[in-house]
């Protein structure tokens, strides 16, 4: 039990001073960060500052040039913006890619799959439905399940609720943060949404484009995520907001 808790303390991403260019382009210089097991860190900043490229070269989608990355988790999986299924496949064989690719026999896969399908609001109408039939809402449902149905300790998220109607997406939070608190799920999420990463996040980094994508601040909180209610999003937004950083990383305009 105790050697369990040692090993599981030492899981963590580690990023250091990690830099990139394509081509003559550079796109982020010298950032450094580590994400703790159990915890949830964001990155926020405006378009095109480089943090899909981060969330990328984290989760060795792409190759690292400049600085290192360690990442000692056990195992990782991603979702996107775009839920990214396969037509060719029905909900229960997408949602069981993983498992599949781990070995586990088929008709565990089904009954795993169909678990977590039930958990994320898909109906037993929906098991055997491909991707071209199923509505945006239901295919990120479908996107979410294949994600954690592995059991990742380490989940990647690109934008994953930014198409996504404001129930659909407040109960995949919902979802979510009881994952994290459950299985101490660590997360490292990609948002434009500062209350979205408000409500989320053990720590924002706030990345700004100008003139190389870059952290400009941190901030931390310590409210656990499940007493986060609308009052404390708002308030805290508009202390983020009032911030001279944040208005200028975002071109805000005060009026
Ligand atoms: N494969 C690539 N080759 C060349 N340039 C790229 C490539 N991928 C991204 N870029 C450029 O890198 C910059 C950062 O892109 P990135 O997608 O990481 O930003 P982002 O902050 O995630 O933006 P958004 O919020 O709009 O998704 C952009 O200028 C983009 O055009």
């Amino acid at each position: 039990m105790e050697i369990n808790n040692i090993k599981s303390q030492k899981e963590q991403l580690i990023v250091q001073n990690v830099s990139h260019s394509f081509g003559f382009s550079d796109i982020l210089k010298d950032i450094s960060f580590t994400l703790e097991k159990g915890k949830v860190t964001s990155i926020v900043g405006p378009s095109g500052g480089g943090k899909t490229t981060l969330l990328h070269l984290c989760a060795k989608l792409l190759t690292l040039e400049t600085g290192k990355i360690k990442n000692s988790f056990t195992s990782s999986s991603f979702a996107f913006q775009e839920a990214r299924l396969l037509p060719w496949k029905n909900v229960l064989d997408n949602i069981s890619l993983g498992l599949k690719a781990k070995g586990i026999k088929k008709e565990k896969r089904e009954e795993e799959a169909k678990a977590i399908a039930l958990k994320f609001g898909l109906e037993e109408d929906d098991f055997y439905k491909f991707p071209k039939d199923l509505s945006g809402g239901m295919k990120q449902r479908v996107s979410f399940a294949r994600a954690l149905v592995i059991n990742p300790s380490l989940l990647f998220l690109d934008e994953p609720f930014s198409a996504l109607d404001i129930g659909l997406k407040k109960e995949l939070q919902t979802l979510l943060i009881k994952q994290i608190e459950e299985k101490q799920l660590s997360v490292l999420f990609i948002t434009h949404d500062l209350m979205e990463a408000i409500k989320l996040s053990d720590e924002i980094l706030v990345l700004k484009a100008e003139p190389v994508g870059h952290i400009i601040k941190k901030f931390s909180f310590d409210l656990p995520k499940i007493q986060r209610d609308n009052k404390f999003v708002y308030e805290q937004t508009a202390k983020l907001l009032s911030d001279e950083t944040i208005i200028n990383t975002f071109e805000l305009e005060l009026k």
